[in-house]
């Protein structure tokens, strides 16, 4: 596991070559050619170099100052200029909320799944995405879908999801995201955020890749409130990186397949619509290091309630209450006297899904069968869970020595809603079939 790094990749270039813009939230701006962005105004009479001009919106327009997102595009050739979409196969992708053959019962057990079985020679990021469950509904742009992917093949189609953002957790293999906005890359420990209506394309860096996705339909993901914990901390928001402008100027025929309202459409363009020369605003793809995420906790006794580890969230109308919360289980010290030092056990009112990107989270038994890399476990609203049994019985009796948790990389997507299994999910050969076990044999340790 390396440390929090020292590197400086803000303000030089990446191992890929790729230079990046730091901060969460910044009016960015940046060209590929110099003089493609307009100065003083957004939509000159003619645009510089013979560009269109295009505004995205990512909220509506009249939305407090601090919630509007909004980029303008300088491009090529305006969005506009396209055929019509028709519908294709959705594969094994998925929009809340599931219906009809697409749906399984809402389940109160616990759940834990195996790593996606390896994907067929030719998958892409787009048909190797298999949804896993959810909740809301993409039309209401309200809840959440939980994808996972296995792919061996580099996108040439280009994609974007009008449902939501899609928050891309690698697990293994290097990706390479060409977007409208410009090239970023994400390794296993980093995550990329991709905006609602985004056009991109995935390039492996790797043979293979595999990792999770949350498709929030909600509001953007932002930083969350540091309250007392002051003006730093958590999730720095300069480690956030967005690309700078790099475009395609290549003739068609371009696959551009378009998710909306839980369906995949096509359309073939004579053009890449990753055509943006130039492009300035605050709705922005971005890059983020989860080692550099600044962890907090209780330096005195007991163990934090894991909102602490808080990376980024999806608010609703109710302050605290987030459609979905992204939270990262990084290494960290635990020091707590007297304190039962992993996750306690607990029933909580909102729903966890939770992954691991490598090694092993604090909670559960590594191991074949047990929680490991590239599997994800489901404690939906109000199930009883915490640590199995190996981790009590450990943990009661460790020796309260500091102790450096390194070994792992386990991440939450948090949801106010119950989540929903797709019938692929619950049907799926690599659903574990006996993960309550590892609560068995919780001995009657009670001594009136
Ligand atoms: O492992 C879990 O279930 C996630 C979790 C972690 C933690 O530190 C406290 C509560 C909680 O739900
Ligand atoms: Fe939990």
């Amino acid at each position: 596991m390396s440390g929090t790094g020292s590197g400086n990749e803000q303000a030089g270039k990446t191992a890929e070559g790729l230079e990046y813009l730091s901060g969460f939230g910044n009016e960015h701006s940046s060209e590929a050619v110099p003089g493609a962005l307009p100065v003083g105004r957004n939509a000159p009479q003619r645009a510089p170099l013979g560009l269109y001009a295009e505004q995205l919106s990512g909220s509506a327009f009249t939305e407090p100052r601090s919630n509007n997102r909004r980029s303008w595009l300088y491009r090529i050739r305006p969005s506009a200029a396209h055929p019509p979409f028709t519908r294709i196969d959705n594969g094994a992708l998925r929009g809340a909320p599931f219906i009809g053959q697409d749906a399984a019962v809402a389940d109160p057990n616990r759940l834990r799944w195996d790593p996606m079985p390896a994907p067929a020679a030719g998958t892409d990021f787009l048909s190797g995405l298999w949804t896993l469950g959810g909740n809301g509904d993409a039309s209401q742009r309200a809840g959440m879908a939980i994808h996972l992917y296995a792919a061996d093949t580099s996108m040439t189609r280009v994609f974007s999801d009008a449902d939501g953002e899609l928050l891309i957790v690698p697990e293994q293999g290097g990706l390479l995201l060409h977007t409208e906005f410009g090239r970023l890359a994400a390794a296993p420990g980093q995550v990329v955020l991709i905006p609602r209506g985004v056009r991109f394309r995935v390039e492996l860096l790797d043979a293979t890749a595999r990792g999770y996705v949350c498709e929030n339909y909600g509001r953007p993901f932002v930083l969350p409130d540091l309250g007392p914990i002051g003006a730093n901390g958590l999730a720095n928001a300069r480690d956030f990186l967005a690309p700078v402008a790099a475009y395609e100027d290549v003739a068609g025929p371009v696959e551009v397949v378009n998710k909306f309202c839980g369906n995949l459409w096509s359309a073939t363009y004579d053009h890449s619509p990753l055509d943006v020369v130039a492009w300035h605003g605050n709705l922005v793809p971005y890059v983020y290091d989860l080692h550099r995420f600044n962890v907090i906790g209780s330096i005195s006794y007991d163990h934090p309630d894991p909102s602490i580890f808080t990376v980024l969230t999806s608010p609703s109308d109710t302050p605290g209450l987030a459609g979905v919360d992204f939270v990262v289980f990084a290494p960290r010290w635990l020091v707590g006297e007297d304190t039962f030092r992993p996750p306690y056990f607990h029933r909580n009112v909102m729903s966890e899904y939770m992954g691991l990107i490598e090694g092993a989270y604090d909670a559960k038994t590594a191991g074949k069968g047990g929680f490991v890399p590239g599997g994800g476990s489901l404690h939906n609203m109000m199930s009883a869970h915490g640590p199995d049994r190996e981790t009590f019985d450990r943990a009661s009796a460790a020796e309260l020595v500091p102790q450096k948790i390194d070994d792992g990389l386990a991440f939450m997507f948090e949801t106010r809603w119950p989540i929903s299994l797709t019938r692929q999910a619950a049907e799926a050969d690599h659903l574990q079939a006996r993960y309550d076990d590892v609560w068995q044999g919780l001995e009657r340790h009670f001594r009136p």
